[in-house]
């Protein structure tokens, strides 16, 4: 038998210093967050066997702080510090920026894997 165990934090808000243009840099603008992480080994019996999704939280958060130009920057910059927790194989970051475009909605999504 084999267990596949994701754990997600779906549609986060976060403010983020993000985006390209001279008058995005020092300002704030918001970000919708997804992160899905694929966790190696059996079934999870204890919080110590899985990842907190209040660790994906917190992390999102921590990038958010510094200035990033590209939504995949931002992606994969928290991806791999997901990749780096025990137990994590893969993280899947999607990022959706709601007021870049006046129409549609633009959005990035950044795999990494062990
Ligand atoms: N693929 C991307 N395209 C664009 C990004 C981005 O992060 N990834 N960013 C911008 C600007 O910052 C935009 O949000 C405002 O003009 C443009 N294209």
């Amino acid at each position: 038998m084999t267990v596949i165990t994701k754990v997600r934090v779906k549609d986060l808000p976060l403010l983020a210093d993000i985006g390209i243009n001279p008058d995005e840099i020092g300002r704030r603008q918001p970000l919708v967050i997804t992160v899905q992480l694929l966790l190696e080994g059996g079934a999870v019996e204890a919080i110590g066997e899985t990842i907190d999704y209040r660790r994906i939280v917190r992390a999102a958060e921590t990038v958010s702080q510094v200035h990033i130009p590209l939504i995949e920057t931002f992606a994969h910059r928290l991806g791999m510090e997901c990749l780096a927790w025990p137990g994590v194989v893969e993280a899947c970051v999607t990022i959706d920026k709601p007021f870049a475009l006046t129409r549609g909605l633009a959005g990035v999504e950044v795999t990494v894997r062990r």
